[in-house]
């Protein structure tokens, strides 16, 4: 059946690019067919858009005050088989956090019906809180980490999901060879391409530098040259961390040169956290165009550190935000645009002239900013004509909000940013098809 041509009417906002300043429609109509934004029009010009497109009325959205239409969230970095254990075991710092609580709970994803029971949760629970787009890292395990790709396949999830490579420095129930790591990898790649969902694609997964081994990692960066994939891994998130990479790779001149060196780093790849980069890490993630994740609830419940967003974004390193649940408590974006905001304001107290950032350079990164982090910005991110329509229906008379008087449109996307929880998520709706909550 065709998909219906929906108009969607009133305030409309998301961002063109500028980080500062977001683009906001007050009295607006956007026309979405077959999937796609076909535009972005003054309210006024609703009856001929009606009549161009023929669209019914039962396809045409009125939003009442309150309401508002926005991008869908992206999550540039999550671990869903880590589900089970959100708001647990924040007592232990990244190495020992591992080895503890998150190492033997993935070990248990061999068992594929165990990780139907997850994954079909994680992937509600995420749409649910307005992520419509999701870069997840799974397990090693390459047959559940299909049942992922099925569940975002099937709930309607745009979704960049990673088979996870170990062969380093694991513990012997959760280690893999370098052949069936390369082997599940390929595989893993031909059959989540096989399932034939464009919105559901691969992305190749060193766990990090520690885990994998040079020889590993080299071969990973060949099949993403060789097949075009995504890639995504961990760096520089915590001080004991950089120690261990060191000693691990003498020849290297610091943890960026060991991705790169693997052909690791690319415009597809996105690197997860990223405190402590150097300056000259930063110039080179710039010139290869290859993002950061920020996960500042991460950074503060492992105790890792406070990543300066604004720095990295004056280095023109592309940035999105991601939960990196289950290091960080937080399942929702809209979580992690609250704590961006007060990690920036904390870095703020310690520097001279540090404009810490504000509530529309986080929707920015939550949105259009992720898009590009994950290299996806030619199809989702912001409402420019012939996207996909990935967006949410938001409504801040729910939830935590009480509307008693009359607030600009800034003002509501304010409130949003630092009141909104899943109860404010009316509608979510990828590539033009509305998701069942
Ligand atoms: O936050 C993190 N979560 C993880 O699972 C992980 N693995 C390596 N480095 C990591 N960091
Ligand atoms: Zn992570």
């Amino acid at each position: 059946m065709a998909m219906a041509t929906r108009a969607f009417v009133g305030l409309i906002v998301h961002s063109l690019g500028n980080p500062d300043q977001l683009d906001v429609h007050e009295n607006a109509v956007l026309v979405v067919k077959d999937g796609k934004i076909a535009c972005l029009e003054p309210e006024e010009r609703l009856p001929e858009l009606i009549e161009q497109y023929q669209i019914s009325e039962a396809n045409i959205v009125k939003m009442t005050k309150g309401q508002f239409v926005m991008p869908g969230l992206v999550d540039t970095h999550l671990h869903a088989p880590q589900y089970p254990n959100v708001g647990l075991g924040y007592d232990k710092t990244l190495l020992e956090w591992l080895d503890t609580y998150t190492f033997p709970l993935e070990a248990s994803y061999s068992d594929a019906a165990f990780a139907e029971k997850v994954y079909q949760a994680v992937v509600r629970r995420t749409l649910n809180a307005g992520t419509t787009t999701a870069c997840y890292f799974a397990t090693i395990h390459k047959d559940s980490t299909l049942v992922l790709a099925r569940q975002c396949a099937a709930q309607g999830q745009r979704a960049l999901i990673g088979k996870v490579n170990m062969n380093a420095n694991s513990p012997d129930n959760y280690i893999e060879t370098t052949e069936a790591s390369l082997r599940d990898t390929e595989g893993f790649i031909q059959e989540i391409r096989a399932l034939g969902v464009a919105r559901v694609q691969p992305v190749i997964t060193p766990r990090f530098a520690i885990s994998c081994d040079a020889n590993l990692m080299l071969k990973l960066g060949e099949i993403a040259q060789k097949l075009d994939v995504h890639v995504q891994t961990h760096i520089s998130e915590n001080k004991g961390e950089i120690e261990f990479v060191k000693e691990l790779f003498p020849d290297c001149k610091n943890y960026a040169e060991v991705y790169n060196k693997a052909k690791l780093l690319t415009k597809k790849t996105v690197l997860a956290h990223g405190v402590y980069l150097l300056d000259e890490e930063l110039q080179l993630l710039s010139k290869i165009g290859t993002s950061v994740s920020h996960c500042p609830n991460s950074n503060t419940s492992l105790q890792s550190g406070m990543c300066d967003v604004k720095r990295l974004l004056q280095n023109n390193v592309k940035v999105g935000l991601g939960t990196d649940m289950s290091g960080g408590y937080g399942h929702s974006i809209m979580d992690a645009m609250r704590q961006a905001l007060s990690v920036s304001t904390c870095i703020s107290f310690n520097k001279e002239n540090y404009k810490p950032l504000d509530f529309q350079q986080v929707i920015h990164l939550a949105t259009l900013g992720g898009a590009e982090a994950l290299a996806l910005d030619e199809i989702t991110g912001n409402f420019a004509v012939g996207k996909e329509f990935d967006a949410l229906l938001v409504d801040m008379n729910a939830g935590p909000s009480d509307l008693i008087k009359d607030y600009s449109a800034l003002e509501l996307l304010q409130k949003f940013v630092y009141l909104a929880d899943d109860r404010n998520i009316k509608q979510v709706y990828v590539a033009g098809t509305l998701a069942q909550l």
